[in-house]
């Protein structure tokens, strides 16, 4: 009871006494402990809206024990200004115990928690580290973009690969096949004639009997030279085996295929005696036209059977399969 008494005893000596009651004295000490103690309740709050805009910190505590610390400081200058003409002294020194407490708290908290603040990256080796990341993101969709260009360019090698016939450079069997498909489809949707030459080079064991493999291979891809050439864009040709060709013909009838079949035939004959070089060739062809309900099958075997004609009458000759 005499605790709370003397705690509440305002009748202490005030303060003033002390000062004289001097204007300039009076207007020095309440003047600085009045701005001070502003200063002191506005210290808390800045820090009590940090801590609650940066809840990521993990040192937060500090912060609060911080503003814990300034505002009991805040209230000793307060109970200074008090005192001028109340004597609180007990009050006065109990606030100033509190502010011992928590100035030691605060003092060991910071102390505790110093390394975990000074290991947070400066904003300098924030933006070095930003810059490595910019440089390193760049480098990466430059290497991204090669790789897409490389795989691009493979992608393409292989389809050739998968399509062409590495010694003519013409469509390979599996393509050749597939390409014809399309055209007995379209052939039927559309109504139109197509037709197809199957081409065999006569004798070519001898070829390569006689001059070699390297020698047969030449004569194959010049063979192949001089078919390709009388042809038109639209057309295709195709080498579906060893010595044996396969010619599309879109939109023509077989008198037409005929015609060009025995051009064929005799510009490879010309080129055999125009080239020493190359060992004298000809060539077998059997012509055929697509029938409305043909498959490929059925077509290529038409086509193969007049072949095989054309073989028989002697060779490096023209046979027509009959419509
Ligand atoms: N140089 C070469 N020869 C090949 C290639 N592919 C197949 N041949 C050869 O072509 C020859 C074909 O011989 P055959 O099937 O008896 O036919 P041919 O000698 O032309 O006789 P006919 O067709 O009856 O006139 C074989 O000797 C095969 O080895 C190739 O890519 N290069």
């Amino acid at each position: 009871m005499d605790f709370i008494t003397d705690l509440l005893n305002g009748d202490f000596m005030p303060h003033g006494h002390c000062l004289l009651w001097r204007t300039d004295l009076l207007i020095l000490h309440v003047g600085g402990d009045v701005l001070t103690f502003i200063a002191y309740m506005l210290i808390p709050l800045a820090l009590v809206r940090l801590v609650r805009a940066r809840d990521d910190l993990h040192f937060n505590s500090i912060f609060l024990l911080f503003a814990g610390f300034i505002f009991f400081c805040g209230a000793t200058h307060l109970l200074g200004i008090i005192n001028v003409w109340h004597g609180y002294y007990y009050i006065h020194g109990i606030v100033k115990s509190l502010t011992g407490v928590i100035s030691i708290l605060t003092a060991i908290m910071l102390w505790y928690l110093l390394p975990q603040a000074i290991s947070i990256p400066s904003k300098r080796s924030m933006q070095i580290t930003i810059a490595e990341l910019v440089q390193a993101e760049r480098k990466l969709a430059e290497a991204n973009q090669h790789l897409e260009a490389e795989v691009k360019k493979r992608t393409a090698q292989l389809e050739k690969m998968a399509t062409t016939d590495d010694l003519t450079g013409l469509c390979n069997r599996r393509e050749t096949m597939r390409l014809l498909e399309l055209e007995i489809a379209r052939a039927a949707r559309q109504h139109t004639a197509l037709s197809i030459m199957m081409l065999d080079l006569d004798h070519f064991k001898a070829i390569n009997d006689n001059y070699g493999h390297q020698a047969g291979d030449v004569t194959l891809k010049s063979a192949a030279e001089s078919f390709a050439l009388l042809l038109r864009k639209t057309d295709f040709i195709g080498r579906i085996g060893g010595e044996e060709f396969l010619i599309i013909l879109p939109d023509t009838a077989i008198d037409n295929a005929s015609a060009l079949a025995e051009r064929i035939r005799q510009a490879l004959q010309l080129q055999s005696t125009e080239n020493p070089s190359i060992p004298a060739c000809t060539v077998s062809i059997g012509v055929a036209q697509c029938r409305p309900d043909d498959s490929l099958h059925d077509l290529i075997q038409r086509a193969d059977e007049s072949l095989y004609q054309a073989k028989s009458k002697g060779r490096n000759c023209v046979s027509q399969a009959p419509n």
